[in-house]
This record gives structure tokens, sequence and C-alpha cells, in this order.
């Protein structure tokens, strides 16, 4: 679905993708791991054109969009949900949800059906500030304005950081969801090993931007999360 072809990110003179080469499968879940700082979050936002300069080849599905703007990709069916979600908190929930609407390319400004299925606490509190929702109610949104642009691809970055302990089970549950019964393709940075195991088909581990171990997610040894994610 996503080929990613030697690419590489930087902030100013400093560069923070190494020559990532990965190859994202349709319809399964691919984890991206490594230790902080190691290049995650740059991972994604590059793949979502966020960052000051980047290089290399990103083709979905056949089509190069490599020199894609953020809101061209949005388009194209990419989605992003960023670590610490980013609500507008004066916004509120509907608002939230609508606002990524804007990047479904047949335009259909509403909420998706399935929003209410996943999240039944949101469609109750429409009227509700995004801001005074908790950090797994923020979640929930972040997740439901992602799948407002009708996305094929979400990127998730760290979902349950933050979370109450209680609700990071039901944040799960809503990633494995998407994928197995919505057939989303997903890009999941996560720290937490276990469900790293869970919940991906493949795997990337990051070290210093570039990938240092990778493929089925079974390949994942003890040893290398030892190596690449334990201080
Ligand atoms: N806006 C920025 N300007 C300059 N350097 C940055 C910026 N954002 C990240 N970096 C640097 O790029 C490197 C990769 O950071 P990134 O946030 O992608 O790592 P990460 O693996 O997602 O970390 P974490 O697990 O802490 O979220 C780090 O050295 C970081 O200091």
């Amino acid at each position: 679905m996503l080929k990613i072809q030697n690419l590489n990110s930087y902030y100013g003179r400093s560069k923070a993708l190494d020559d990532v080469t990965l190859n994202i499968e349709a319809g399964k879940i691919t984890g991206i791991a490594g230790r902080n700082g190691t290049g995650k979050t740059t991972f994604l936002k590059t793949i979502m054109g966020l960052t000051d300069r980047s290089d290399g080849q990103l083709t979905l599905n056949g089509t190069d969009i490599s020199a894609y703007l953020t809101h061209e990709r949005a388009r194209a069916g990419i989605a992003y949900v960023p670590q610490g979600r980013e609500i507008i908190p004066d916004f509120s929930v509907r608002e939230n949800i609508l606002m990524g609407a804007y990047a479904d390319p047949e335009k259909r400004i509403g909420i998706p059906e399935i929003v209410p299925e996943l999240f039944p606490y949101l469609i109750n509190n429409l009227d509700r500030a995004g801001g005074v929702l908790s950090g797994g109610q923020q979640q929930q949104l972040a997740i439901a304005r992602a799948l407002a642009a009708r996305p094929k691809l979400l990127l998730l970055d760290e979902p349950n950081e933050g979370i109450q302990p209680s609700i990071v089970a039901e944040i799960e549950q809503v990633i494995l969801r998407l994928n197995s019964e919505f057939g989303l393709t997903i890009i999941l940075v996560e720290q937490n090993i276990g469900f790293l195991r869970r919940a991906c088909a493949h795997f990337a581990m990051l070290e210093k931007g570039h990938v240092v171990e990778g493929g089925r997610i079974d390949g994942l040894t003890d040893d290398a999360v030892q190596s690449h994610m334990m201080i």
C-alpha cells in the first residue's frame, strides 16, 4: 500500500530520519518501536509531509506522493493522529470531528457512520468542548477526527500515552477493530511491546532514525527489544 524508499528527514542541519526503506502492507498493522528520541514521530510526520525537509520516495497505491503537500496526502487517504492528540479545546466535539472531514476527497462533511459504533461517548457529548474531555476521551476524539477524512491509511502516534490504565484496553480494542472489521491499514508507533505483538503483523525498530530490525512481528525477539528499547 505505502512503499517507503530511502526516506531521510531533517530538522535544520540535523538528520532525524536516515535512509528508511519499508513496505507498509495493505490491511495490516505495522508497528514502529524504538527508544525515545529515535525518530518515530518524525517518521510519521515525514509520511504526512509535516517536517521541515525530507527526501526519498513515497508511493501510495502506485502513485508517487513524495512531492505532495500535507493536505494532498490527506486527500490521497492518509490520516494522522498525533502524539498528544492536539484537540482544539474551545471547539466542540462535533467541530473537532468535522475538521477532519475537510480532507475527505468526496467532501462528505459529516460524522462518519463508524464513529457512533466505536465511540458512543462522543456521540452523546457532541456539544461539549473538546478541552474538558479526559485524556482517553480526547484520544477517541482524535481518532474520530482522523476517521472523518475516510482514510485508507491511519498513522497513530503512541495512542495510549498518558491515558488512564482502565481506558487503555478500550483504545487498544478500537485500534484492533479499525483494522480487522473496517479494514484500515495502520502504522502504529507504540512503546508497549505486549500490544505491539498482539496488534501488528509487521514491525520496524528504529535507532537514530534508521531501521535496525524489522519484518514479521514473530521475528521481534526479546533480544531485539532488550538491545534497542531498554535504557
Ligand atoms: N521540531 C524539531 N526540531 C528539531 N529537532 C527535532 C524536532 N522534533 C524532533 N527533533 C529531534 O529529532 C530526533 C527524533 O525525534 P522524534 O520526536 O521523532 O523521536 P521519537 O522516537 O518519536 O521520540 P519519543 O518517543 O520521545 O516521542 C530527536 O533527536 C529530537 O530531538
